[in-house]
């Protein structure tokens, strides 16, 4: 992937687009938000499909020559350790182990995003990446060693969370908050940038696909532990999401029973 941004500029062009449909896209964070003060996004991303593979190999880049094979093979572990986390997870919400992969449903969404930073000269006026919550159940993100930028907020501060050699980070993300009824949290995150080096990220993602429903697992609810959200099909999370661009997204809220 550090190749891939290494290219010169008119080479990854042939994937520039504005157009969230099309598969395999570079594109920028150029629009302007509203509520993190005066600062301009300063990051590149490449996004495409990890999986199923032959839906979409062929639309991927020939240059750097080694990307197809090298990709195949990093998607083909990250989803055995999805399989894992999601049976780990719903373990830890006390059910069967298959309980969260059954209920983000079908053919998922899996998409993959590179985050490419270049070096800012002043970092104060630029953001990598706004404040989010990423939507799908989880997120395996792996951090270029050496150089920092994620921050995670607790308690509203942000901790930065550096990266660790050969470990990854693995965000909570709205799906999972809301299968879980509340009892596990999405983590709100932004990536700041660095004034001396470059730095990379690389997000797989695991979605629901559009036809989905999504709520509370019915065995998490009980009396003292009444539903939270409203049952939605994913595609209107999705339609919720795009009317929020340009702002602090808060989507799954507005999913939220009010009492
Ligand atoms: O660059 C990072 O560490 C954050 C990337 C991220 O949050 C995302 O791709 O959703
Ligand atoms: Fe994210």
């Amino acid at each position: 992937m550090t190749e891939f941004f290494q290219l010169p500029p008119e080479e990854r062009a042939q994937y520039l687009t504005k157009d969230h449909s099309k598969q395999v896209k570079v594109f920028n964070y150029y629009q302007k938000y509203e509520d993190i003060g005066k600062v301009t996004m300063w990051s590149e991303t490449f996004s495409h499909p990890w999986h199923p593979t032959e839906d979409f190999s062929h639309l991927l880049p020939t240059n750097p020559p080694q990307y197809r094979e090298v990709f195949a093979e990093y998607a083909r572990a990250i989803g055995v350790l999805f399989d894992r986390l999601l049976s780990l997870i719903s373990r830890g919400l006390g059910l069967d182990k298959d309980c969260l992969k059954r209920r983000i449903g079908e053919k998922p969404g899996l998409n993959t995003q590179a985050n490419y930073y270049p070096a800012c000269p002043d970092p104060e006026l630029t953001m990598g990446m706004p404040d989010h919550n990423d939507l799908g159940s989880i997120t395996v993100l792996l951090q270029l060693e050496g150089v920092t930028g994620l921050q995670v907020i607790k308690d509203g501060k942000w901790l930065t969370v550096d990266p660790v050699p050969d470990a990854f980070v693995i965000n909570l993300a709205d799906q999972t908050q809301v299968l879980s009824n509340g009892k596990f949290k999405s983590v709100g995150h932004r990536a700041v940038t660095n004034k001396l080096l470059p730095r990379l990220s690389l997000g797989m993602f695991y979605n629901p696909n559009y036809d989905t429903v999504i709520g509370p697992i019915e065995d998490l609810i009980d009396e003292e532990h009444p539903t939270k959200y409203r049952k939605y099909g994913f595609k209107e999370y999705m339609e919720e999401f795009y009317r929020q661009e340009g702002k602090r997204r808060r989507v799954k809220e507005a999913f939220e029973l009010q009492r």
